[in-house]
């Protein structure tokens, strides 16, 4: 398939597989690199885009997605990933489309679980060559120009990139190739995006539902920030917005399974047997709906967390009640950065703008689609009225 790091490392996820140690080392990379920095850079542009274009009714479906996803695309890829800004500032949404169509072209299909039919789909695998051949062409001229930076200017500020190039990989003398360099770097790229994106959508869309709540969360912002713009530290701080979230990512888990884990040694679990071999998928909204650990799980109330009736340790260290960024070893290393994008972006939208139902629709329509992540299958339409 396009998107595979050829590896002999013996740990393994789906189709792609992953070095040893990139994540487990002392210095998580991209917890390290994903500096406030790069974050306050960007969030204006993302809000301004937003002011510039709108009126006071507007439908705003892509808006939101395809805004929040060129945000947080922007956000994780410059700085943090290879440190080169300009051209990413030229090309965003050529790398987020080439992103898209390679997580359109890897929707999974049957000949990967069934090879014996692949024959039967050589068209399919014709056009996964060609993407592949099309995300090299985007990303490698970014690692090549990361890598003459290094050269010339060793002392240049950190990137994740270069926790890669000198990644020593299980079982083989050599450091990563080029092209196991850019799948690397499209999974940070799909990982730190969509996921936060689609979480916005669906945290708007719940915020229209319920109005309630959407004024209960303006009025913490304006008292604890008054009239300057939230902060990553405000957003920290703030009990509400953070139980907002909190159940957003409950009732809405930007994916329906973690990526596919394994056991390293036989296992019981659920009263099943679990031998080594086997693909472990996890269906996340099941934990996070389970009647049995919630009190009226289908609703959406944030107050179960913010009056501390319920929680959740959502690393899954302290109890699995709800996995949103999955668990265990393989736990997305971008968790810190993906919550703090969701609720500094959040607090910022209802913060500039008040949201509500748009005339066309009776109610918020909550019916899901997956593509790479869970959407909303009518895109989102809101009326934005700018609160001055
Ligand atoms: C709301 C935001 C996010 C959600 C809900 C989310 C969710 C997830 C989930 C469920 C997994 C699979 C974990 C498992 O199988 O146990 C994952 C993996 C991953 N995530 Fe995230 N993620 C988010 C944001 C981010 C960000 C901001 C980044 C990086 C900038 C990122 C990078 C990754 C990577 C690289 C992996 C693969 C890790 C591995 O294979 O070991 N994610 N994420």
């Amino acid at each position: 398939m396009a998107v595979v790091v050829t590896s002999s490392s013996p740990i393994k996820r789906g189709r792609v597989i992953l070095p040893v140690g990139w994540k487990d080392s002392p210095e998580n990379p991209i917890k390290g690199v994903l500096t406030g920095v790069s974050r306050s850079l960007e969030m204006p542009s993302f809000l301004n885009a937003s002011s510039n274009n709108m009126s006071v009714e507007l439908p705003v479906s892509t808006w939101i997605c395809h805004s929040s996803e060129l945000a947080t695309s922007n956000v994780t890829t410059k700085a943090p990933l290879c440190g080169v800004w300009t051209p990413w500032r030229s090309s965003p949404v050529k790398i987020d489309d080439m992103m898209k169509t390679v997580l359109i072209t890897l929707d999974p299909r049957i000949d990967d679980f069934l090879p014996i039919l692949s024959p039967f789909f050589s068209k399919q695998r014709k056009r996964s060559m060609q993407v592949r051949e099309e995300q090299i062409r985007t990303i490698l001229p970014f690692i090549e120009k990361r890598r003459s930076l290094l050269k010339n200017n060793p002392e240049t500020s950190f990137a994740y990139l270069d926790t890669l190039f000198d990644l020593e990989i299980e079982g083989r003398k050599s450091r990563p190739t080029d092209t196991e360099l850019v799948s690397l770097c499209s999974e940070f790229l799909n990982g730190g995006t969509d996921t936060t994106a689609t979480a916005l959508e669906w945290g708007i869309a719940r915020l229209i539902e319920n109005p309630e709540i959407q004024s209960k969360l303006y009025t913490e912002i304006k008292s604890k920030v008054g009239d300057r713009k939230v902060d990553e530290k405000d957003a920290e701080e703030m009990v509400y917005l953070n139980a907002v979230v909190k159940e957003l990512l409950r009732k809405h888990p930007p994916t329906y399974f973690a990526l596919t884990h394994a056991v390293t040694q036989p296992a019981t679990l659920g009263g099943y047997d679990v031998p080594t071999d086997a693909n472990v998928e996890i269906f996340l909204p099941a934990i996070a709906e389970d009647p049995s650990i919630w009190s009226e799980p289908e609703k959406f109330n944030p107050d179960r967390f913010a009056t501390g009736k319920e929680d959740a340790d959502i690393t899954g260290v302290k109890g699995v009640k709800m996995l949103p960024f999955g668990g265990g070893r393989r736990i997305c290393p971008g968790l810190g950065l993906g919550t703090v994008h969701v609720n500094l972006l959040l607090a910022r939208m209802v913060q500039e703008f008040e949201w509500s139902l748009h005339p066309s629709q009776q109610k918020v329509d909550l019916s899901e689609k997956l593509e790479f992540t869970v959407v909303m299958k009518k895109p989102l339409r809101a009326v934005v009225k700018p609160r001055i």
